[in-house]
């Protein structure tokens, strides 16, 4: 697409996060916004339209549709199997609107993105605001389901605001111009998070945001509230309150409270981090199942499940909170009885939060206090189970939990057991609450009883069998008789009405009785309404109990589950402590081993600060490499959440972050090649990563040719082992064996690989087991084997392997000559046989260097002209990515020549 206005950015930002097709019903606009565009798109909506399959498989963007026929197109769209976006900005869609269904048609704008927002279930509700203001970043989130509001703010650094706001991914966020005009931060938002991203008024001051808070929570000063020193979180905060009054929002009144929270409280995992652990969707397919998510979660509330996830993307960083959980999740395991019952009871408790939200918000019905006072009714019985508990955090959870009984017992008495939807047409208060309805209710009632009786009463009377009571919207009641009676029709009947086959006739007493009827059912039908949303209000008053009552379950429900998943897949309980050792015997990796059809090998691990922080590991494709390495992410991760974890014995010192580089693919979204996707990732955590952080680094280099890979990867596993650098904890997995060398130069590195076996009748076997030392062989052609290749060209490819092995010792023998009258040494293509004596004397000329870290060299070779460059440049504040630079234009000055 071309140049697109703020505002288009915005709505495709909105479709690709919640919708297909967007479609837009005035063409002119469609067609002048995107000119030639607007006809590609239009074309594919016609091919969706006519092709078998929905869209041919594909996803069509935005097309213009005439507004006379908005109806059909939705229609035929939506039968599909397309979700519709509608905008509505640009025309209003009357037509359209009353195809409107919350899960396949929305009516979008960037204003009206809230209001679609909470109609999904399990969708992310925040609004957030990130502002820079004085040099810190306040950042604010409002749950617009639950009425959560948080805020919080840290020092101005592009990776931190940008981590901070992947940690939450409010769906749509507030920004301040600097950060909005940050090329960074907008297009990670946009493109990679699909965020909605909205500015923050030009001139926005404190005093204003201060203002609109205090106002808001009808209070003098902002102390007491826990953010009175965050000015920036202040300025986020009043930035979603000037947000929400701009866009005509402010009736989310339900934002009662406000909590501050640090963010050194959690680890911060990065978004390539959470992707690349699967966390809580799979790269594949953005499914939950394949995801830690996937496996954790037994919750059986709502409430849980979002908790759970809340959990995940935030590990604990404190030790006695995370002790605390562990103890709670190993006595629900010594509870069995207890457990199972909880989980029972909890089955029928309701999503509170989201009900609370509705109260609060007024849109609560009679059945929505129906159901959270059936929730609450749990209350007690979940009170009493949790005395046989006696871990802190159980306890603790015990006595937060209120009972509220006056709320129970309120809603008891006033709304009927199952009360109807509607508000207007009365049925929802029980008797005995109020004494003047329970008096117009029988009034009513006995005026039906009266007219009850007519029937028989006039028929005695007249002598008409036939006669019939009967009520219209437009007479009331009337008693009808047939063309054949009618003569036998006494004469104080008077005539309303003649029909076909009948007349229709009313008598003075019986229009008295029925305004008598009519007038008492009115004021009922009123009354009720007017004492419902009384109780409504009542309940409302009491959110921030209820909230808390609600938080309990929550928790107890995530506790119950990991209890319940650590039973039934057999996890132990981790020892986690402040060494910074990670000692794991024989584990599993948590998703994997569900899904294999055959049994998971389990693989031990240790790492130490120390003479064991940085293990390189080789081993075919297709070996086990990469699920190993996060096998013990996800170890890490979940014992830090207070989770057991897969594995025989865990002892895991605590990490302050979890880093990932894994896999390889070209990132569509932000049109990034593989390699400088890898590089950004690797960039990042070398940037962040401190000596307490866990880094797991995949085929690094890989993306681009071997000597330039090759390089980058060992400058950068020095610059990480090295500890005035980083030193931190490091899985490496490589495909280039020469790295193995550093084990004899660098204290930290070990060596480990994936053991192979090869036997006569099946050729090689993986066995997915890591033992120590450095892999052989690459086996790619074994890989090539199993994945079907046929015989003839594994049988060429071989031949050529051979004749490649053969000329490469050749070259090498002549390059080393080369290097000798040159000066320079020239690292030979990665081979795949054992290291040649050549390759041996090679390194003992690299020996002596490297054995001093302090001086970060690529391959100190100081004859090298990356080397002589990067000295120029002052070696010591080299990154990778400075490096690949260098890299890049030396090869490019090397090409001019
Ligand atoms: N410990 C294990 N036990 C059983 N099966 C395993 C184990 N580890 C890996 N596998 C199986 O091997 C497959 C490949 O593993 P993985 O992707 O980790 O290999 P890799 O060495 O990283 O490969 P590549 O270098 O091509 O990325 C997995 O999908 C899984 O089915």
């Amino acid at each position: 697409m071309g140049e697109m206005t703020p505002m288009m950015q915005q709505y495709t930002a909105i479709k690709r996060k919640y919708m297909d097709c967007l479609l837009f019903f005035r063409m002119g606009d469609f067609y002048e916004m995107f000119g030639k565009d607007a006809e590609i798109a239009s074309r594919e909506l016609e091919i969706a339209l006519t092709s078998r399959n929905k869209g041919g498989g594909k996803k069509i963007p935005m097309a213009g549709v005439p507004c006379h026929s908005a109806d059909t197109y939705i229609a035929q769209l939506v039968k599909k199997g397309y979700r519709v976006a509608i905008c509505e900005q640009l025309e209003d869609p009357s037509e359209a609107k009353g195809l409107v269904r919350r899960d396949v048609v929305r009516v979008i704008t960037p204003g009206t993105v809230l209001d679609n927002m909470t109609l999904e279930d399990d969708k992310n509700n925040y609004l957030g605001a990130a502002v820079l203001y004085q040099e810190r970043v306040g950042f604010a989130y409002v749950d617009i389901s639950t009425g959560e509001f948080a805020v919080t703010e840290l020092e101005w650094e592009e990776g931190k605001v940008i981590d901070e706001l992947s940690r939450v991914q409010p769906a749509e966020v507030i920004l301040s111009s600097e950060l909005k005009n940050n090329p960074r931060i907008y297009t990670f938002l946009v493109d990679q998070l699909g965020v909605v991203v909205n500015s923050l008024k030009e001139n926005f001051h404190f005093k204003q945001a201060y203002q609109l808070l205090i106002d808001h929570f009808r209070t003098n000063s902002l102390h007491g509230f826990g953010c009175e020193k965050q000015k920036a979180g202040i300025m986020a905060a009043g930035a979603i309150m000037e947000f929400l009054n701009e866009t005509q929002k402010r009736n989310l009144t339900h934002i009662n409270y406000l909590k501050t929270y640090s963010t050194q409280e959690y680890m911060v995992l990065d978004a390539a981090t959470r992707r690349n652990l699967e966390l809580t969707a799979t790269i594949r397919d953005g499914k939950r199942r394949g995801s830690l998510l996937g496996v954790l979660d037994r919750t059986v509330t709502a409430m849980g499940g979002r908790k759970l996830k809340q959990w995940i993307h935030q590990p604990l960083l404190d030790l006695k909170m995370i002790e605390e959980r562990l103890d709670a999740v190993d006595e629900f395991i010594n509870h069995l009885y207890e457990l199972e019952n909880l989980r029972e009871i909890l089955k029928n408790v309701y999503d509170i939060e989201r009900l609370l939200g509705k109260i609060v918000y007024g849109s609560a019905n009679a059945r929505d206090l129906a159901a959270l006072k059936s929730s609450l009714i749990h209350l007690p019985q979940i009170k009493e189970l949790l005395k046989n508990f006696t871990s802190s955090r159980l306890k603790s959870l015990e006595s937060q939990l209120d009972l509220l009984s006056d709320i129970t017992e309120l809603i008891e008495t006033a709304i009927v057991d199952d009360p109807p939807t509607g508000l207007k047409d009365g049925g929802l208060i029980k008797k005995g609450f109020n004494e003047e309805l329970d008096q117009l209710r029988e009034a009513a009632a006995n005026g039906k009883d009266w007219i009850a009786l007519l029937e028989h009463k006039e028929r005695e009377r007249t002598g008409i069998k036939s006669l019939k009571v009967g009520f219209n919207k437009v007479f009331g009641y009337y008693l009808e008789v047939t063309k054949a009676n009618l003569d036998m029709v006494p004469d104080d009947y008077i005539r309303k009405q003649t029909l076909a086959n009948s007349e229709r006739f009313i008598t003075p007493e019986l229009k008295e009785k029925e305004s008598q009827i009519l007038g008492a059912e009115e004021k009922s039908v009123a009354l009720e309404y007017e004492l419902f949303v009384e109780v409504r209000n009542q309940v409302a008053k009491e959110v921030k109990r209820i909230q808390q009552s609600a938080d309990v379950l929550a928790e107890l429900d995530v506790l119950a589950s990991l209890a319940k998943v650590a039973i039934e897949n057999n996890y132990c309980r981790p020892t986690v402590d402040l060494e910074d050792e990670i000692l794991i015997i024989k584990g599993r990796h948590p998703v994997v081993e569900e899904m294999l059809d055959e049994p998971f090998v389990p693989n031990d691990t240790y790492l130490n600060g120390d003479t064991a922080r940085f293990s390189i590991i080789t081993g075919p494709n297709m070996s086990g490499k990469s699920t190993y390495m996060r096998q013990v992410a996800l170890i890490v991760l979940m014992a830090q959440i207070g989770s057991f974890v897969p594995a025989e014995k865990a002892k895991i010192g605590l990490v302050d972050r979890i880093f990932t580089r894994v896999g390889a693919s070209d990132d569509l979204t932000t049109g990034q090649s593989t390699f400088m996707v890898e590089m950004n990732e690797v960039a990042n955590i070398i940037h962040h990563a401190t000596r307490k952080s866990l880094i797991i680094l995949d085929e690094v280099g890989r993306g681009t040719s071997t000597y330039d890979g090759l390089s980058i990867a060992w400058a950068v596993i020095e610059y990480i082992h090295n500890r005035e650098r980083i030193g931190a904890r490091t899985l490496f997995a490589t495909h280039y064996h020469e790295l193995t060398v550093l084990e004899d130069y660098l204290e930290g590195v070990r060596n480990y690989n994936v053991a192979v076996e090869e036997n006569d009748e099946e050729g090689v076997v993986f066995r997915h087991e890591i033992v120590p030392g450095a892999a052989d062989q690459s086996y790619g052609i074994e890989v090539a084997r199993l994945a079907g290749l046929p015989q003839e060209i594994l049988k060429r490819a071989k031949e050529i392997l051979n004749h490649l092995e053969t000329e490469n010792d050749h070259s090498l023998v002549e390059s080393k000559k080369e290097v000798a009258a040159s000066k320079e040494v020239v690292l030979e293509e990665h081979s795949d046989k054992a290291i040649t004596e050549e390759r041996k004397e090679e390194r003992n000329v690299i020996k002596p260097e490297l054995r001093q870290p302090e001086q970060i060299s690529l391959f100190a070779m100081e004859e090298h002209p990356v080397i002589k460059k990067l000295k120029d440049l002052d070696i010591m504040n080299v990154t990778p990515l400075d490096a690949i630079n260098i890299l890049y234009q030396l090869k490019k000055e090397a090409e001019g020549k």
